[in-house]
Formats: structure tokens, C-alpha cells, sequence
């Protein structure tokens, strides 16, 4: 059965600084990884690999296909990314930002549609974000911005999606709310999420695999109380600096 994401050992860092060591895994169907690791371990410097944004060694697949030879791989809804920190210096509606998200299916300057509008307050509306679809995206707190941009995010509508700590600056209330749907979407949805989080607590109840780029070979670990339990023992115990 081909793999929906693959990495064959993989080396990348920064210069003389190599921060994943011949790192392999293989996700054999759509699921939930929660990418976990010390401040500094390379989750993100990983996402960069698969953005083609730095250089490595090895290789990334997707579906098979090898990630070097893919010209233009979100903008054919492969794989889709949701970067820890997006500023916007300008006023902008909730809505205006959120239906952007649909730009795959746009030519350069063609409108948005009312139909499209529709399918950006319907997102809105898993979130519970409804009452802002008309505020000023600048003027919203932290964490609905963070919420706002992963609306965006879902409705690029990607097979794959790397989501870079997207529950950082969210409430109990919301980190558990956001989990579920990720949980749901992958299910329902057939979707892929690779999620870079400190929050190991919020995963005891997810269905998927954590990816501990902290430990020194790190492999997809099944998402049980029991692996949570241990990682959480283990990143508590120490880290080991990175040089
Ligand atoms: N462009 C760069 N040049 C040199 N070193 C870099 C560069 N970008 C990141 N680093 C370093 O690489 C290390 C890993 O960074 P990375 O962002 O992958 O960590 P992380 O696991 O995502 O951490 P965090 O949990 O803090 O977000 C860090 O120590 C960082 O300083």
C-alpha cells in the first residue's frame, strides 16, 4: 500500500548544525501526527524540509511521489501550511481573509463569489467564530486570529496539512474544541494533519501518532494514555542541547 507521507533518512539542519539525524517514517493511510519535541528539537525545521524551503538529504514522498519533483505542491492542494506566526498590518474582514483560502480554485484577479463566501462562513461556523465574520481581522484577539487562519487553512481543502502549533495562544476550552475537529476532519474528511504541539495533554483522547523529535530515533508512536504518559515522562526528564 503506497504511504500518504514518507520520510527516508532524512538529515536536514543549518549549516554544520544538524538537527534531524536520518529520521524514517512512514504514514500508510490518512491520520493525526502530533510532531512533539523540546523547544529547538527541529519540528518546524522538519516543515521547512517538506516546504522545499531548506536543503536536505533523503527523501520526502507524498503519495508516493517524490517531493523534490513536485513542481508546485500546494498550489495543486497537496499539502497545505500553517505557519506558527502570520502578521497582517492591514485592516481586513474576517471573511475577505478567510475566503482566500479558496485562491487554488481562483485565476489571477477573478472575484470571489457569493458561493465562495458562503463556504468561508460555513468554516467560520465549525469554529464558532460566526460573530466575527464581520470584524476587522487586526483588531481580534491572539488566539481568534490563530482560530481565523486555520479556518483559512481548512478551506484550502489539501490532502495534507502541516499545522505549526495552531493551539498555542487558544483557551482550555478551544485547544480541546480545535483538537476534536482536527480529529473529525481527518475521519470525516480523509485528511492528513501533521500538528507541531506542546500540548501533550490534549492528545491522551486523539486517534493517531506522536512523533517524538526529541528522543534519539525517533518513530510513529500509536496515540494511547500510555505513549503520552511516556513522552510527557520523557521531555520532563531532560534535553539534551542540540549543537
Ligand atoms: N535559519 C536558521 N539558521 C540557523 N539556525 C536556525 C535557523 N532557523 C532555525 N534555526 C535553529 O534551529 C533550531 C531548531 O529550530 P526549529 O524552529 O526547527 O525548532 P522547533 O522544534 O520548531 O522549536 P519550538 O518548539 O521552539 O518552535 C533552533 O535552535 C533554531 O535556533
Amino acid at each position: 500500500m503506497k504511504s500518504i507521507v514518507e520520510a527516508k533518512n532524512l538529515v536536514a539542519g543549518y549549516g554544520q548544525r544538524v538537527l534531524i539525524r536520518n529520521l524514517s517514517f512512514s504514514i500508510p493511510s490518512p491520520a493525526f501526527i502530533a510532531v512533539i519535541g523540546h523547544n529547538g528539537a527541529g519540528k518546524t525545521t522538519l516543515f521547512r524540509a517538506f516546504q522545499g524551503k531548506i536543503d536536505y538529504q533523503g527523501q520526502l514522498l507524498v503519495q508516493g511521489q517524490n517531493l523534490r519533483h513536485l513542481s508546485n505542491p500546494s498550489g495543486k492542494g497537496l499539502i497545505a501550511y500553517l505557519p506558527q506566526k502570520n502578521v497582517i498590518n492591514f485592516p481586513i474582514k474576517v471573511h475577505d481573509l478567510i475566503v482566500m483560502g479558496l485562491f487554488r480554485k481562483k485565476r489571477f484577479f477573478e472575484n470571489y463569489s457569493a458561493e465562495d463566501y458562503t463556504l468561508a462562513a460555513q468554516t467560520l461556523e465549525q469554529l464558532q467564530l460566526s460573530h466575527l465574520i464581520d470584524h476587522d481581522f487586526t483588531t481580534l484577539s491572539g488566539g481568534e486570529q490563530q482560530l481565523v487562519w486555520l479556518a483559512q487553512l481548512m478551506l484550502q481543502d489539501a490532502g495534507i496539512n502541516l499545522l505549526d502549533e495552531p493551539t498555542q495562544q487558544l483557551d482550555i476550552y478551544y485547544k480541546n474544541q480545535v483538537f476534536a475537529l482536527l480529529q473529525n476532519w481527518v475521519q470525516q474528511s480523509g485528511k492528513t494533519v501533521l500538528c507541531i504541539t506542546h500540548d501533550l495533554q490534549n492528545l491522551t483522547h486523539m486517534q493517531g501518532y506522536l512523533l517524538n523529535l526529541s528522543k534519539p530515533a525517533p518513530v510513529l508512536e500509536p496515540i494511547s494514555s500510555q505513549t503520552v504518559q511516556e513522552n510527557l515522562t520523557f521531555l520532563e526528564a531532560g534535553r539534551h542541547p542540540v549543537l
